[in-house]
C-alpha cells in the first residue's frame, strides 16, 4: 500500500545504517555527561532535518510530472500550486499561528502514518504518526512548549503542547501495541527501528530526537521509492534537484517572509519547522496521490 521496506533499495540500508550508529554515538555522548540540548546541537539538528530531510520532497514535482506524462504545462501548473500553497502558509503563520500548528500537527500525523503500512487501520495509522510529536511533547514538555510558543510567536503554542502532552499517553501505547504487531506480522526490523525511533524521540532533546527519525527513517522511504521510479534520470539530475528545490523553497520563504511584514519569531529552529510545515501540507497531498497513482500496489 505505501512505500515498500526501505531496506531493499541501498539508500534504505545506509539511512537505517547511519540511524543505529547516531544513536549509539549519542547515548555514548550523554553517558559521558555531554548536554545535548544546548543551543550548539539544537542549531546542528535544526541543520541535519532542514538539509537531511527536506531532498525527500524534492522529487515530488518530478514524480508528479512522471506519472502526468512529462507535460510542460501541467509541470507549470503543479509548481505553481506548490509555490501558492508556501506563500498561503507564510500568511496562515501569520494570521492564525495557533490554528496553523495544529493543522500541521495533524497533517504530520497522517503523513507520518502512511510509513506504517503493515497496519491496515487508517486511524491506527494516523495514532502511529502522531507519536513522532506525541513522545517529545511527553518526555520533554517544557521544551516543546518553548519551541510551539516560537513557532506561534506566544499566541497558543504551549496550549497546543498541553493538549499533546494529555493525548501522548494514549498515543505511544497504541504505537507500541502496533510495534508489535508489524513485528509479528514480518517486518522485525521495521518494527525495531519504529520503536527505537520512539525511544530516541523520549530520550534525546525534541529536535535530535526528531531529525534522527526524519532523515534515518522517513526520507529513506520517499527517497527509494523517488529513486526506483526516476532511475532513468542521471544522477547529477537528481542530485541537483534534491539540492535546489528545497533551496529554492527556502528563498522563496524567507522573501515572502519578509514581504509580510517579517517572521513571527526570531528563533531558527521555530522558523525551520514553520517552512517544514509549509513544504509538508503539499507533499502530503502530493505522496497520497502518488500511492493511489502507483499500479501493483
Ligand atoms: C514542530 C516540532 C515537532 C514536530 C514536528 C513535526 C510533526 C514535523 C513534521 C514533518 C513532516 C510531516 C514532514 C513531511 O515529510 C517536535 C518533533 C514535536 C519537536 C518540537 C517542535
Ligand atoms: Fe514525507
Amino acid at each position: 500500500m505505501t512505500h515498500s521496506d526501505p531496506s531493499a533499495a541501498g539508500s534504505g540500508g545506509a539511512a537505517l545504517a547511519a540511524f543505529w550508529t547516531a544513536i549509539a554515538m549519542l547515548l555514548a555522548v550523554r553517558f559521558l555527561g555531554v548536554d545535548l540540548g544546548g543551543q550548539l546541537s539544537t542549531l546542528a539538528a535544526t541543520a541535519i532535518f532542514l538539509f537531511g530531510g527536506l531532498p525527500h520532497g524534492a522529487y515530488d514535482i518530478s514524480l508528479l510530472a512522471r506519472v502526468s506524462g512529462g507535460n510542460r504545462k501541467r509541470l507549470a501548473g503543479i509548481t505553481a500550486i506548490y509555490i501558492a500553497i508556501v506563500l498561503t502558509m507564510v500568511l496562515a503563520w501569520r494570521l492564525r499561528p495557533d490554528a496553523t500548528l495544529v493543522f500541521f500537527l495533524i497533517a504530520a500525523a497522517y503523513h507520518f502514518g502512511e510509513d506504517w503500512d503493515r497496519i491496515e487501520d487508517a486511524l491506527l495509522r494516523v495514532i502511529c504518526g502522531a507519536s513522532v510529536a506525541a513522545a517529545p511533547a511527553l518526555a520533554h514538555p517544557d521544551q516543546v512548549s518553548a519551541i510551539f510558543s516560537d513557532m506561534t510567536g506566544g499566541r497558543g503554542g504551549a496550549d497546543v503542547a498541553t493538549g499533546l502532552f494529555l493525548i501522548a499517553p494514549m498515543v505511544l501505547v497504541v504505537t507500541a501495541v502496533c510495534c508489535l504487531i508489524v513485528w509479528q506480522r514480518g517486518d522485525r526490523r521495521g518494527a525495531i527501528s519504529m520503536a527505537a525511533a520512539m525511544a530516541a524521540l523520549l530520550l534525546f532533546p525534541p529536535v535530535i530526537g526528531f531529525a534522527l527519525f526524519f532523515v534515518c527513517l522517513h526520507s529513506p522511504r520517499h527517497l527509494a521509492h523517488a529513486q526506483l521510479t526516476l532511475a532513468d534520470l542521471s544522477w547529477r539530475w537528481r542530485a541537483a534537484t534534491a539540492i535546489a528545490l528545497p533551496v529554492a523553497a527556502a528563498v522563496i520563504w524567507i522573501m515572502a517572509t519578509r514581504m509580510t511584514g517579517g517572521a513571527i519569531t526570531p528563533d531558527v529552529t521555530a522558523q525551520a519547522f514553520q517552512l517544514l510545515a509549509a513544504l509538508t501540507i503539499p507533499h502530503l497531498v502530493v505522496s497520497s496521490w502518488l500511492e493511489r497513482a502507483r499500479p501493483g500496489d
